[in-house]
């Protein structure tokens, strides 16, 4: 501070606050707000490139004593066409230009007083001159003139005081307001030129400190008018010449930051107290200013301004922008046609890998078509062919089987493969076309032609896909010389000495069969405690079997667990009927697996068909381990494992491998139980049926043997004769292996019937029809085991003559003794232990594995006639019978 008792404002040096207050001191007073100084927002888009600053009262914000408002003058700095190609096409953005001058508006009594500056010389310092009239003020008159007429300050004859804003020295900061001198005329030609008098001095730019002596010494009218223009003159002076232009005309770097277009935008605001809220003093120890006591009316306070010519900066954001908008739709466009472009490629591409998967597929659908058409046409000549030209298009048939296998395999799924044989040789006579090249034959003459020893027939493709092993057996075995080496090995386990050995474990498995008649606990018994009649349900020849084979039985009767054999016996077995009706669905794969006709047919088939395949591999390596470890001579046990274990040739002295025992091993099982079992239940089942025979039966039983244990191989055995026909009558009506057993033809033919079947071509017969053919077995649905006997009869045929149920000749079943004797030692003991009839009590129980009269199949509508099912051999029910001890 110059000196204490001069008047001094400060100017407050925050150009970050809008409003600030000019505050006052005199005499060491404590400062007073005097004005508040205003500026533009520079958020405001309106305030951008231009400078305004206004001097309030500071108690009546609505009092505004004077402004400036200052838009500048540009320079368009210059760049290369190149920089500004990769400036986006924009050029530089103009420059604002340092202001020549600058005008105060003053208010009531308006004024505008025009500030010009002189910029700085070698030898000069920068100043700023402006001129003040003398006389502001209208004189009192009553003179409407007077009053219409604008006031002294506007006249140009009113005398101007000269002022001029200097500073101090290049290096000071300070600077002085002088008055230089009296203008009288408007075009200054007549000047007072007086010596400079200092009416103010301006320090560091904020502290304006008026020359109080001095200022007596300027002779004018509106000293408030001067102080005003004092404080906004420097207010300007500091805030637009010696501060970056860009800041004190709030010139943004880019159009950019804003997205306003200033062409449009409103007029720059000067924030008002009024408006807004009120000025907050500037400092802490700013004095709040006092609340007003006057109110004065509202007035514009803006300068009016030009919206239609823009400034060049507000023009250049404007174009910056407009060209930025348009590089930015451009790249938009691009970018748009750029997608489209790649849209329209894309969907080109689809529709072409459309198209083109449509003409693949088209293609395909074509040659599809094209193979059908083949096939169709292959399908046709090969119908044609094997209705009109095949050497058995003579033969009569039904119409599909003539064409395809499926007709037998079709049987082969219904079960009534024996039933369906038996009506075509009834329809079609003894030879009959099953197969397009297979025929059947219901004659004897035709079974021996068939079978017979050197004949040209041998088992063929059918037997080759029922094998499970990948090894053959001997019964589906179909070289003839490796037939004959297998044969010559398994018989030993039949020979006379393997049956004597194999005795007792058939007698004591047939008395526990026995037994189990009478046991309380069986679920299915229906007991008549008063008479002592009990039933039981099935007989179990796989525990003897497997006893027989293995050593180990199945205990199928005492443990009801094991049980689960038998369904995968069964399954096996329908697999193998089907299979031998069209062996071509069931070929074994390259990998040795079959393929799965039979699995789509049969559910589970080929889970069980694994199962039992499985069992069996495991029980037979078992005992080929234990026969192994046991040397022969201490053998115990010999069973027909150990038999065929230990078999060798007579010629060659070769052994069978461990696989080719495994194949037999399952063989045996397979061909020796159900067909043994279906003996004894058909025996029963007919026995049961027919009183006189039981009786007889009976007779002779009892009357040949004195205990249930006499019973045994031997003379007396072997002179039941009544017993052997009444089993040879059940095998005969209820044949165990339904199956027909087709035999290939081999190189040459061979002539069945009358009828030659070239090479590869099949013949077969099929048990149940040559067993029910009239013209061998008169009245063939009766149980008469006396046709067996005493055969005298001109007029029919020696039954034995046509007796097919084990097979005939070379290939005919190996375990016929063993059978026999099974099925003798069983029914004899049981007769002689027991006595047996037809349910009493229970009529559904009684039906149970008879025919039907409602059935569907006429075949299966006989009562009295024991069913069977066709699984290769026969799958069957019942019987059911009441049994009592004697
Ligand atoms: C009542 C009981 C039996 C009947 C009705 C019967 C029936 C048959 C029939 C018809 C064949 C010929 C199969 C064909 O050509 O495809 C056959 C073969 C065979 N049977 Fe039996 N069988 C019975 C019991 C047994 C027993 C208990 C065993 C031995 C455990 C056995 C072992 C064999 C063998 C190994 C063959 C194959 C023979 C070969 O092709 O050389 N059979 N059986």
């Amino acid at each position: 501070m110059l000196d204490e008792n001069l008047p001094t404002f400060y100017l407050s040096n925050d150009k970050k606050k809008q409003s600030n207050h000019v505050l006052f001191t005199q005499h060491g007073n404590e400062p007073e707000p005097a004005y508040t100084l205003r500026r533009l927002d520079p958020s405001e888009p309106s305030s951008r490139n231009r400078y305004a600053v206004a001097l309030y009262d500071p108690y009546i914000p609505d009092i505004l004593y004077g402004e400036v408002l200052i838009i500048p003058e540009w320079t368009q700095p210059t760049l290369s066409a190149e920089a500004i190609r990769q400036n986006g096409g924009v050029p530089p953005p103009p420059e604002p230009i340092m202001p020549s001058q600058f005008t105060v508006h003053l208010y009531n009594p308006d004024q505008e007083i025009i500030v010009r500056h002189k910029p700085k010389t070698w030898n000069s310092q920068p100043s700023w001159e402006f001129e003040m009239p003398q006389q502001s003020f209208k004189q009192p008159s009553n003179s409407t003139l007077d009053q219409v007429q604008s006031g002294p300050a506007a006249s140009d004859v009113t005398p101007k005081l000269r002022f001029v804003w200097r500073k101090d020295g290049s290096l000071s900061k300070d600077f002085a307001c002088y008055l230089s001198g009296k203008t009288t005329t408007p075009d200054g030609r007549k000047k007072s030129k007086e010596p400079d008098i200092t009416i103010s001095i301006l320090k560091g730019l904020r502290e304006i400190t008026l020359y109080e002596p001095n200022l007596y010494r300027v002779e004018m009218e509106d000293f408030k008018g001067l102080e005003v223009v004092l404080m906004l003159g420097a207010a300007v002076i500091r805030d637009v010449f010696f501060a970056p232009l860009k800041d004190a005309f709030n010139v943004v770097g880019s159009p950019t930051s804003s997205r306003t277009n200033s062409a449009t935008a409103e007029v720059p605001t000067i924030p008002s107290n009024h408006a807004r809220k009120p000025a907050a003093p500037a400092s802490a120890n700013s004095i709040p200013p006092r609340q007003p006591t006057t109110t004065v009316p509202l007035r514009d306070t803006r300068p009016p301004q030009t919206q239609q010519n823009p400034d060049p900066r507000t023009k250049w954001e404007i174009d910056a922008e407009n060209a930025r908008i348009k590089q930015q739709e451009d790249i938009a466009r691009r970018e748009r046609r750029r997608k489209a472009e790649e849209e329209e490629r894309r969907t080109r591409k689809l529709l072409e890998a459309e198209q083109k998967a449509q003409r693949k597929k088209q293609a395909e659908v074509d040659k599809e078509t094209e193979r059908l058409k083949k096939i169709l046409v292959y399908i046709a000549t090969i119908c044609i062919y094997r209705l009109f030209f095949h050497p058995f298009a003579h033969i009569p048939g039904p119409f599909f089987a003539k064409l395809t296998g499926a007709y037998g395999l079709y049987h082969a799924w219904l079960q009534d493969t024996h039933l369906a044989i038996y009506r075509l040789h009834l329809s079609y006579g003894p030879v009959v076309r099953y197969g397009p090249s297979r025929i059947l034959v219901n004659d004897a003459h035709g079974m021996k032609e068939i079978y017979g020893y050197d004949v040209n027939f041998a088992k063929g493709k059918a037997y080759e896909v029922m094998r499970l092993n990948p090894v053959e057996s001997v019964f589906n075995v179909t070289d003839k010389k490796m037939h004959r080496r297998k044969r010559k090995l398994v018989a030993q386990g039949f020979s006379e000495a393997a049956l004597r050995a194999s005795e007792n474990c058939i007698l004591r498995h047939v008395d526990l069969f026995v037994e189990r008649l009478f046991d309380d606990d069986d679920d299915d018994d229906v007991r008549n405690e008063n008479e002592g009649w009990s039933s039981a349900k099935d007989v179990s020849i796989h525990d003897i079997i497997t006893d027989l084979v293995f050593g180990k039985s199945t205990d199928v009767l005492t443990k009801p667990d094991n049980r689960q054999y038998r369904p995968m016996l069964i399954s096996t077995g329908q697999r193998m009927a089907m299979a031998i009706q069209m062996p071509q669905a069931f070929r074994a794969g390259k990998s040795g697996q079959w393929l799965d006709l039979g699995t789509w047919i049969l559910k589970n088939a080929d889970d069980k068909r694994a199962q039992w395949a499985g069992m069996l591999r495991g029980w037979v390596m078992e005992r080929i381990k234990s026969e192994m470890a046991t040397p022969s001579n201490e053998s115990k046990r010999r069973d027909m494992m150990s038999t065929i274990i230990n078999a060798t040739d007579p010629d060659t002295r070769e052994k069978l491998s461990p696989q080719e025992i495994g194949a037999e091993a399952f063989t045996l099982i397979s061909a020796g139980g159900d067909t043994t079992a279906t003996a004894i239940s058909a025996t029963l089942w007919y026995l049961s049926r027919n009183p006189s025979t039981y009786n007889r039966l009976v007779a002779e039983i009892r009357s040949r043997f004195s205990s249930a244990e006499d019973i045994c191989a031997g003379p007396t055995l072997n002179a039941c004769t009544y017993l052997r026909a009444c089993i040879d009558e059940a095998l005969r009506i209820s044949t165990p292996v339904i199956a027909p057993l087709y035999r290939e033809a081999g190189p040459g033919g061979a002539m069945v019937c009358g009828v030659y079947v070239p090479e590869g071509y099949e013949a077969a017969c099929q048990a149940y029809a040559l067993h029910h053919n009239e013209k061998y077995y008169p009245n063939p649905f009766a149980y008469q085991p006396e046709r067996w006997l005493d055969h005298d009869s001109p007029l029919a045929a020696d039954p034995k003559t046509a007796f097919f149920a084990f097979s005939y000749g070379v290939r005919n079943c190996a375990g016929i003794n063993l059978a026999y004797l099974e099925i003798n030692f069983a029914i004899a003991r049981l007769l002689w232990s027991a006595d047996f009839r037809i349910p009493s009590h229970s009529f559904s129980l009684a039906k149970i594995g008879g025919g039907d009269p409602g059935n569907k199949e006429p075949l299966r509508r006989r009562e009295d006639e024991y069913q069977l099912y066709d699984v290769f051999a026969s799958e069957k029910e019942g019987p059911m019978l009441e049994f009592r001890r004697r």
